[in-house]
């Protein structure tokens, strides 16, 4: 029996995901082979492209600082579970769009427990001391966390969308550009989720429009269970993008006190400016009347 190996994405829009080459042609004689043998082909290592993933940590600090390798650890690791975020996200949005409300939900869910360990992970950064971070800080001016494309992307795709973040961008590649152009164009969360609203037969035309239909879900659980439980999930994806943003600004204050970022903002009084951010404001406002 001949076994195809590896995954073959159906999507045009694959959003960075590429098939593997190698693994898509392995194939082996699956009576024969012993498990992990399979003809020297795939390894955990080939898979994984461990061979280019572990060769990516190069400190700025020479002597090297210590503390320097886990700065840049964390932030790729924040960064690979960004990509797997846009990922969730952007199948959710098109799950609402193609009104299959049950798979945007589970999308979310998933979303919400990596959104969890992206708080979390704030732990790990904090056993570093600000005397540590100081021996290689000055060394990273002027890149800071605000060039994070993901990040943006995120924001941009969840509905806070802000041109205004592009035009400050410095240094982005063409690539980086276009891709956060293309998340200014497309519909947000927020937008899928409206599309929802008026498949089930609510006018979304306005603000009040809207909110009578919020209402009318709120009222009706029974009826409404499916549109009413993707609003909890989208309310939970705000929740927990609030939660890590004041965790951030904590950790900042504790790392470099009112020391103005190496991004050129004011630092921790910049940051505390965006806590009021909220993706939704209509869900939270909703609960005034509940
Ligand atoms: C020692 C740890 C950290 C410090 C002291 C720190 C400090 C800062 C400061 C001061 C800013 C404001 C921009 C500027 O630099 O002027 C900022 C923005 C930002 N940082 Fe960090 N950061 C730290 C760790 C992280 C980590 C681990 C991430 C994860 C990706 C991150 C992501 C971001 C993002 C996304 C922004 C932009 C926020 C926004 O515009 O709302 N930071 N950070
Ligand atoms: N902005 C931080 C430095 C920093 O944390 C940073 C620097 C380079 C790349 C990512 C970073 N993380 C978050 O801002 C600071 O002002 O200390």
């Amino acid at each position: 029996m001949a076994v195809i190996l590896g995954l073959v994405s159906t999507t045009s829009d694959t959003n960075g995901v590429e098939p593997n080459a190698d693994a898509v042609t392995g194939r082996w004689d699956g009576v024969d082979v012993h498990f992990g043998e399979e003809g020297g082909r795939l390894t955990y290592g080939s898979y994984l492209r461990l061979g280019a993933l572990l060769d990516q940590q190069r400190l700025e600090s020479d002597p090297p600082a210590h503390d320097e390798l886990l700065f840049i650890t964390i932030h790729q690791v924040y960064e690979l579970w960004f990509k797997q975020v846009l990922h969730e996200l952007t199948a959710s949005r098109d799950a609402m769009l193609a009104d299959e409300l049950w798979l945007a939900e589970h999308l979310l869910r998933r979303v919400h427990t990596i959104e969890r360990i992206l708080t979390q992970q704030v732990d790990i950064l904090e056993t570093m001391t600000p005397q540590d971070f100081g021996e290689f800080r000055h060394r990273l001016s002027p890149a800071s966390g605000f060039q994070s494309v993901q990040f943006r992307e995120i924001e941009f795709l969840s509905g806070a969308k802000d041109p205004s973040f592009v035009k400050r961008f410095r240094g982005l590649t063409d690539a980086e550009r276009t891709r956060l152009e293309q998340r200014l164009e497309e519909p947000t969360l927020w937008d899928a989720y409206l599309a929802v609203l008026r498949a089930a037969g609510f006018p979304t035309d306005s603000e009040d429009e809207i909110r009578t239909a919020l209402q009318t879900v709120a009222a009706d659980r029974s009826k409404y269970a499916a549109i009413w439980e993707l609003a909890e999930a989208l309310l939970q994806h705000d929740e927990l993008a609030a939660a890590w943003r004041a965790r951030h600004v904590v950790m900042v204050e504790r790392m470099i006190g009112a020391k103005p970022g190496t991004g050129g903002s004011s630092g921790a009084g910049y940051l505390r400016s965006r806590l009021d951010l909220r993706y939704y404001p209509l869900l939270w406002r909703l609960r005034t009347t509940l």
